[in-house]
């Protein structure tokens, strides 16, 4: 199968290169307008992008052949991951190939501000040669506060260090071993805020980092630090910034990136003033980043596309795990147990009880996602799959319990969905037999064998004689075929229930007989074939 790739935001030809390897011939398109966008996208499969393109629910809702949108880099801030979640797209990022670019920058940030450089190249190449003016510090000997001890982070830590700084890090998430091995100490927020000379923030922009220092943290902060911001814009507030520094809190701030970019005029009449250094977000401008990042991206939407892979996706959690081969066979059958389960289940039925014995238990969660996959594809218009299927289930409104038993008492593994609130059938069971033989192995406590593939007639009966006579001659009268059938009861003369495969799909006028006979309760026509 050939795949529609779009590669935008001037990738690098590496990009291209690396899909064709794949089979893919991907489009380039440079400068599209938002309009030309929105119509371009539709017939894609992928779209790789950087930090110049921003995906919306609006463009998302525009890409209806979308699987996957590749960040052919970090950050993901500008895509709407719950958007493409709830439409079922994948979004992968490539976490480490700018890492080291990044970091660079940062250093060079940091002694491009501790010695002015570029405050006094300017003054220089003007016709201007002020040595007093543009007096610097050293760094040796200072303390470089971290904020974010992640992956660049780290990698700044270690260059830092080389020249002679003591380096502290505040990261909630950092465990203490990482902050051992780098020889850095992890610290509180103000400790590092009272104690650092110079501060670099390597976090995502979030709730509890925008605006991280301000007019208001001011007060906190070691008289005469110097900022570095290369996360994202925002993390320092922008409009604080000159008034820091004229008030003497902050001696020096050098900015890579923006809370908007290319900046607002505002932000740039803030950027003017003497003491910010600025870079229009080179992070992760240099030959190796891009060639990594646009290799990278391509290997993993590729994999992704061919659902070979899916390292680097950062929705649909348990997507990777559907190419696991112990897993596939559970998936199937609790997708198939899931649709079951659904057809069984009165109108309006939305508390669901889910139970994994056995080895299967270990992947609960990918295989509550399958069940729900199941359940949902038959009545939710969009595509469902593993990475949405919560997405859709939290919408309707769906109350599910998970348990798990390492052991079962009967088959190697069970899962169980359980209806509960008012149904005739409450609880169904199946497991695997083999390969591709996936079976319904339990109704309300009666045991029942049946593949759950096909067209299936289910109802509960007294287990009287000419039951199944009368009903498979109605099924006869009609031409229907019998491909298998399960009988299960509690004991002689009791309550049945009868599972009976049928070798095509069923109309209402054709159910109408089985429906009219006396004795048959309960009965659902249940459809697993694929259409
Ligand atoms: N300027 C540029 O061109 C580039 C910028 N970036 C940006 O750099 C940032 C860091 O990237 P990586 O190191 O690769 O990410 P990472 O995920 O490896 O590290 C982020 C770290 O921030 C920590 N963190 C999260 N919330 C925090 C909080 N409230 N306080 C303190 N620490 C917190 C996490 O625990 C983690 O250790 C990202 O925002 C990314 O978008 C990345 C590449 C290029
Ligand atoms: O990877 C990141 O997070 C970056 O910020 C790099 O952005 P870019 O790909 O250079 O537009």
């Amino acid at each position: 199968m050939s795949f529609k790739v779009l590669l935008l935001d001037n990738v690098d030809p590496l990009c291209e290169k690396a899909f064709k390897e794949r089979g893919i011939e991907p489009v380039r398109k440079t400068n599209l307008s938002g309009d030309e966008l929105h119509k371009e996208i539709a017939d894609y499969d992928g779209i790789v992008v950087r930090s110049a393109t921003t995906v919306t629910p609006e463009l998302l809702a525009s890409a209806k052949n979308l699987k996957v949108v590749g960040r052919a880099g970090v950050g993901v801030d500008n895509i709407d991951i719950d958007a493409a979640t709830t439409r079922g797209v994948l979004v992968m990022n490539t976490p480490d190939g700018n890492t080291i670019s990044t970091a660079e920058h940062t250093c060079g940030m940091i002694l491009a501000l501790s010695r002015n450089i570029p405050q006094s190249v300017e003054k220089v190449k003007s016709g201007g040669w002020d040595r007093k003016k543009y007096m610097g510090t050293e760094v040796h000997s200072k303390t470089l506060g971290i904020i974010g001890l992640g992956k660049i982070g780290a990698e700044v830590t270690k260059r830092m260090q080389q020249f002679g700084m003591n380096v502290i890090a505040y990261d909630p998430f950092a465990s203490r071993e990482k902050a051992e091995s780098l020889g850095v100490e992890l610290v509180e927020l103000e400790k590092l805020l009272g104690s650092s000379d110079y501060i670099t923030v390597h976090t995502p922009l979030t709730e509890k980092t925008k605006g991280l220092i301000s007019l208001e943290s001011a007060s906190k902060l070691k008289k005469g630090v110097r900022l570095v911001n290369c996360a994202r814009g925002g993390i320092y507030k922008e409009e604080d910034l000159p008034e820091l520094i004229d008030q003497g809190y902050v001696d020096g701030v050098a900015l890579d990136v923006y809370s908007q970019e290319p900046p607002t005029d505002e932000v740039y009449e803030i950027i003017k003033h003497p003491k910010i250094i600025c870079t229009p977000h080179l992070g992760a401008s240099t030959e190796e980043a891009q060639e990594k990042v646009a290799e990278q991206i391509a290997q993993q939407m590729s994999d992704a596309l061919e659902k070979k892979s899916f390292k680097g996706s950062l929705n649909g959690k348990s997507i990777s795990l559907i190419t696991n081969k112990e897993v596939q066979p559970y998936l199937e059958v609790a997708e198939k147990l899931g649709n079951l389960a659904i057809q069984l289940a009165p109108e309006h039925t939305s508390d669901f009880a889910f139970e994994y014995s056995g080895a299967c238990a270990k992947y609960a969660e990918v295989l509550t996602d399958s069940i729900l996959k199941g359940m949902l594809s038959q009545h939710v218009s969009e595509a469902v799959n593993l990475i949405n299927a919560r997405v859709y289930a939290e919408d309707r409104g769906f109350k599910i319990k998970e348990t798990m038993a390492s052991e079962t008492k009967t088959f190697n593994d069970l899962i169980t969905v359980k209806l509960n609130g008012k149904s005739d059938y409450k609880n169904i069971s199946a497991t695997v037999f083999g390969q591709d033989d996936y079976r319904i192995v339990e109704i309300d406590g009666y045991g029942i064998e049946l593949r759950l593939e096909g067209d299936i007639l289910m109802y509960q009966n007294l287990d009287k004689p000419g039951m199944l006579a009368a009903v498979s001659g109605a099924l006869a009268e009609q031409n229907i075929n019998i491909a298998s059938l399960s009988l299960g009861r509690s004991q002689k003369g009791s309550n049945a229930i009868t599972a009976v495969s049928v070798d095509k799909k069923m109309s209402d006028k054709e159910l109408e007989p089985i429906l009219n006979l006396d004795g048959v309760k309960s009965l659902r026509y249940i459809s697993l074939s694929e259409n």
